[in-house]
C-alpha cells in the first residue's frame, strides 16, 4: 500500500512539475511571435536581448529597477523618444515612451492596463482590484473610493497623521539616543502603513509599536519572493515555489482583512449621512445600495464574489498607500543631507510657518490647514519625486491603437506590446527640464509653474488612470517632514552595510546584490525593484538629533 501511495505521488509531481514546465516553454515561444510583428530591422532571434541583457548586467547594479535601466539604454544608444525594446525571454516586447506629449495621448486613451502588471501585483492583491481591472469594473471601485480621497475628508486625517507621526519620532529618538544603525525604509514603511491603515480602513496595524502585525509581516514575506526581473537564471525566474508561496501569503492575507471586513460589516450600513468615510466604509456602503437596506448584516453575511472584490480592492490600497510613500521619505531625508542649502530653506519655512515654541503636532491638532503653507516643503516632495518616482503604469497595446513617432511621424503599431511610459526618463531629459539631474526644488515653486510641461512630469501618471492617493501622500510626506528635519540629522551609512548582512530583512533576500557595480546616477541609493522601486537596501541610516 504504501509503495502504491508512493508511487501515485511521485507521478502526481512528475507531471505537475512537467506541465508547469511545458507551459513556461509554450509562452517563451509565443512571447517570441509577438515580437517577430515589430516593424523596423529584424529582431535577433536570441542574439539581440542577450546582448542588451549583458550589457546591463555588465554596468548595471542588480536588481536595478527596470525604469533605471531602461533610462540607461536610452542614453548609451540615444534612442529616439518611442522605441521599441527587444529583452526577449525576460519580457514582452516593449514599446517605450519618454515623450511627454505622446505620453499624454496615451494616458487619455481607453487602453487597458497590460498583464505584466499582474507580476507585481497579483501575489499581492488578486487579479481584479482598482490598479489592475479595467472598463466598468474599475470604473465601479473607483467611483466608490472617490470620496474617501476627497479635500474634506483627507484634511480630517491630519490629527491622525500627525499622532502616527509622533510615534514615528519616537522611533527616530530611540536610533538617535542608542546611535545604531538601521534601514530607514523599515522604519518609514511603520509609519505609511499604520497611517494607510487608519485612513482606509479604520483599522491600527500598530506597526509604530511592534513588529508584530501578522498582515504585514505576511506582506514582507511574500516581498521576498518577488521575481528578479533581470534575471536570466531559469530556476530563479520560473521558480515553481514562488507561485505557492505567493498563494499562500495572499490567502493568509486575504484571512486577515477579511475579519476586519466582517467585523465591520456585521456593525450595519454605515450611516450614508455622515459624509467622513474610510475606503472600506465606503465598501459597505456599497454593498447595503446593491443588496437593498434592509440586509440584517448581524446575521447575514456577505456575497462572496463582492467580498472578495472588496479585499482585493483594501489590499490594493494599502499596498500601493505605503510603500511609495516609505520609499519617497527615505529619498527626501538623503536628499536634504546632501543639499544643506535646500535644507536650511524648508527650516526657514517651518520656523515661518510654525514657530519654534509651539510642537508642529500641537499646532497641526489645533490647525490642520497650517500644513497647506509648507509651500517650499511640497515642492522639495515634488523634485525627489522628479527624480526618484517609485512608479510608473503599463498599458496593453492593441491591433486598431498606434502610435505616431514625435521624430518621423510614421504610425507605429501597439499590438501585442506592452507599452511603458518611462518616468524616469520623462523626469531626466534635459528636453524637458533644465540641469535635469540637479536637485533644484524651486522648479515647483508657483512663480515657475509655467516653465516646464506638465506632461513631463507624471509621477503619479496622469489622466484618468492617474493615482487615487496623490493628495492623501502629499499630506503624510509633508506632516511626517515638518516633525522631524529641523529635529533630527539623518545620513545614509551604506559604508556600513556588511554590518546588516545577518538582519533578517527582506534585502537580505536578494541574491548577488552586493557584486558588481553599486551606483547609478552616481547615487549609491539607487532604486531597486522589490513590488515598487525602494531605495536600495532599504537606506541603511543613522540618525542623530540637531543641536537648536
Ligand atoms: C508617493 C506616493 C505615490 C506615488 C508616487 C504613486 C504613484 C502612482 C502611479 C504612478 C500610479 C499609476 C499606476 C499605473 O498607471 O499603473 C498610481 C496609481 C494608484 N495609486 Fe498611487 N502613488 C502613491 C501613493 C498612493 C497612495 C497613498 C495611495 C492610497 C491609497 C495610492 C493608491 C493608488 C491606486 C489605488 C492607484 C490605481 C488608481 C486607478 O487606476 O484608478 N497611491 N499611483
Amino acid at each position: 500500500m504504501a509503495f502504491l501511495i508512493n508511487n501515485l505521488f511521485g507521478t502526481a509531481v512528475a507531471v505537475v512539475v512537467t506541465s508547469y514546465f511545458l507551459k513556461i516553454v509554450y509562452r517563451t515561444i509565443q512571447m517570441r511571435r509577438r515580437f517577430s510583428k515589430l516593424p523596423g530591422p529584424p529582431h535577433h532571434p536570441i542574439l539581440g536581448h542577450l546582448k542588451v541583457m549583458g550589457e546591463i548586467a555588465a554596468a548595471l547594479p542588480k536588481r536595478v529597477h527596470p525604469h533605471v535601466y531602461a533610462h540607461y539604454l536610452r542614453e548609451k544608444y540615444n534612442l529616439p523618444p518611442v522605441f521599441y525594446l527587444d529583452i526577449y525571454p525576460v519580457s514582452a516586447p516593449l514599446l517605450v515612451v519618454l515623450h511627454p506629449e505622446t505620453a499624454h495621448q496615451l494616458s487619455e486613451a481607453k487602453l487597458n492596463k497590460d498583464p505584466a502588471l499582474l507580476d507585481v501585483v497579483e501575489p499581492l492583491a488578486g487579479r481584479e482590484n482598482i490598479l489592475c481591472s479595467d472598463g466598468l469594473r474599475w470604473k465601479k471601485w473607483r467611483a466608490i473610493f472617490n470620496p474617501g480621497f476627497s479635500v474634506q475628508q483627507l484634511m480630517s486625517q491630519v490629527p491622525m497623521i500627525v499622532d502616527c507621526a509622533a510615534a514615528f519620532v519616537r522611533i527616530l529618538d530611540n536610533h538617535a539616543a542608542h546611535n545604531d544603525l538601521f534601514r530607514m525604509e523599515e522604519e518609514a514603511t511603520k509609519i505609511t502603513i499604520d497611517v494607510i491603515g487608519k485612513a482606509i480602513c479604520a483599522h491600527d496595524f500598530k506597526c509604530l509599536h511592534s513588529d508584530d502585525n501578522e498582515f504585514v509581516k505576511t506582506m514582507r514575506k511574500s516581498l521576498s519572493w518577488m521575481p528578479d526581473t533581470q534575471t536570466l537564471n531559469p530556476f530563479d525566474r520560473y521558480n515553481p515555489m514562488r507561485a505557492i508561496m505567493h498563494r499562500y501569503y495572499k490567502k493568509k492575507m486575504d484571512n486577515y482583512i477579511g475579519r476586519m471586513l466582517d467585523e465591520r460589516f456585521a456593525v450595519g450600513a454605515p450611516d450614508r449621512k455622515v459624509k467622513k468615510k474610510t475606503a472600506i466604509d465606503l465598501a459597505i456602503v456599497e454593498y447595503f445600495k446593491e443588496n437593498g437596506q434592509d440586509v440584517d448584516s448581524r446575521t447575514a453575511t456577505m456575497d462572496a464574489e463582492f467580498r472578495q472584490n472588496a479585499i482585493n480592492n483594501l489590499e490594493v490600497l494599502l499596498f500601493a498607500g505605503h510603500d511609495t510613500t516609505a520609499s519617497t521619505l527615505c529619498y527626501c531625508y538623503a536628499l536634504l543631507k546632501k543639499h544643506p542649502n535646500v535644507l536650511a530653506k524648508v527650516c526657514q519655512e517651518l520656523d515661518s510657518v510654525f514657530g519654534t515654541e509651539v510642537s508642529v503636532a500641537e499646532q497641526l491638532r489645533q490647525n490642520p490647514y497650517l500644513i497647506n503653507d509648507c509651500h517650499y516643503l511640497l515642492a522639495v516632495i515634488k523634485e525627489v519625486l522628479r527624480l526618484w518616482s517609485p512608479a510608473s503604469g503599463v498599458k496593453q497595446g492593441r491591433k486598431d491603437y498606434f502610435i505616431k513617432d514625435p521624430v518621423t511621424g510614421d504610425m507605429l503599431p501597439t499590438e501585442d506590446c506592452v507599452i511603458w511610459i518611462n518616468v524616469i526618463t520623462v523626469h531626466r531629459d534635459p528636453r524637458n527640464w533644465e540641469d535635469p539631474d540637479a536637485f533644484i526644488p524651486e522648479r515647483f515653486l508657483s512663480e515657475n509653474a509655467d516653465k516646464f510641461n506638465p506632461d513631463a512630469y507624471r509621477p503619479f501618471e496622469r489622466g484618468p488612470r492617474n493615482c487615487i492617493g496623490q493628495e492623501l501622500a502629499y499630506i503624510e510626506l509633508k506632516v511626517v517632514l515638518a516633525m522631524t528635519v529641523r529635529e533630527f540629522d539623518v545620513s545614509t551609512a551604506f559604508d556600513e552595510l556588511e554590518s546588516l548582512s545577518n538582519d533578517g530583512s527582506i534585502w537580505n533576500s536578494v541574491k548577488g546584490r552586493l557584486d558588481g557595480p553599486q551606483e547609478c546616477f552616481g547615487d549609491e541609493m539607487y532604486q531597486i525593484l522589490l513590488a515598487a522601486a525602494k531605495p536600495r537596501e532599504g537606506m541603511p541610516a543613522r540618525v542623530t538629533k540637531r543641536k537648536r
